[in-house]
């Protein structure tokens, strides 16, 4: 937060679909996902049919041998730590690494009208039995010392895409604290949500519940300013 306590203003676009047409399906390309639940503020959705079930199943094929014990960006640095509230393993594609990776960021890109360039490697997450991720802000903070290292690489996050790969039978739903907002995995579907500025007012504190029964699959895609690198 600058200096005078007031939140940094908001830029001049965000990802975002074209809500205009107030219409139920959005086209994606080579496939078109249904909308299934709408908040203004935050801007936030919920889409069905990002991805098929096989192809869910072949991105978490795809992962599963790359996993690591999840890390979490270091604040004070700018670098990366183990964090004990976030009990998940996980790892990086590289932006278009497999032609599956490709048609889903050519989806997402299409869907929020946001260029390729601009989002993050996809992030693949596996949470075991008992697995969470406490309640978190996506953006950086710019009151933290490591934030210019981070946002050297394309500006700030503006949005965050999490597909649900598979179904949890008990738990792991995705929560949001300051909307009393629940949503359970399932699998295929895509939750969105912007945020115009890095600023708790945002109200995008969110987190992911234990998983109660099972296991948790997900996909995280953010969405920067620039182009990222
Ligand atoms: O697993 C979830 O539902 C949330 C994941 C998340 O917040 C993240 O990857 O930043
Ligand atoms: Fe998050």
């Amino acid at each position: 937060m600058p200096a005078n306590g007031q939140p940094a203003p908001a830029p001049a676009a965000l990802p975002q679909p074209d809500w205009g047409a107030a219409q139920r399906c959005f086209d994606c390309g080579d496939r078109s996902v249904e909308l299934r639940l709408r908040l203004q503020h935050p801007p936030l959705a919920l889409f069905d049919g990002l991805l098929t079930p096989a192809e869910c199943a072949q991105l978490i094929e795809a992962a599963r041998p790359r996993l690591k014990r999840s890390l979490t960006v270091q604040t004070r640095s700018g670098g990366s730590e183990i964090n004990p509230d976030r009990t998940s393993s996980g790892m990086f594609f590289g932006r278009g690494e497999t032609e599956l990776v490709r048609r889903l960021e050519a989806r997402i890109a299409r869907l929020l009208r946001w260029p390729i360039e601009y989002g993050e490697g996809l992030q693949v997450l596996h949470y075991p039995e008992g697995g969470e991720y406490k309640p978190h802000y996506d953006y950086f903070d710019p009151g933290e010392p490591g934030t210019p290292a981070l946002t050297r690489r394309g500006g700030q996050r503006l949005a965050t895409v999490l597909i649900y790969l598979n179904q949890v039978p008990r738990g792991g739903a995705t929560t949001f604290p300051d909307l009393g907002l629940e949503v359970l995995p399932q699998c295929g579907q895509a939750l969105y949500f912007a945020y115009e500025r890095p600023h708790p007012s945002t109200r995008t504190l969110h987190g992911s519940v234990p998983v109660w029964e099972g296991e948790k699959w997900i996909a995280t895609k953010w969405l920067r300013e620039h182009t990222f690198v």
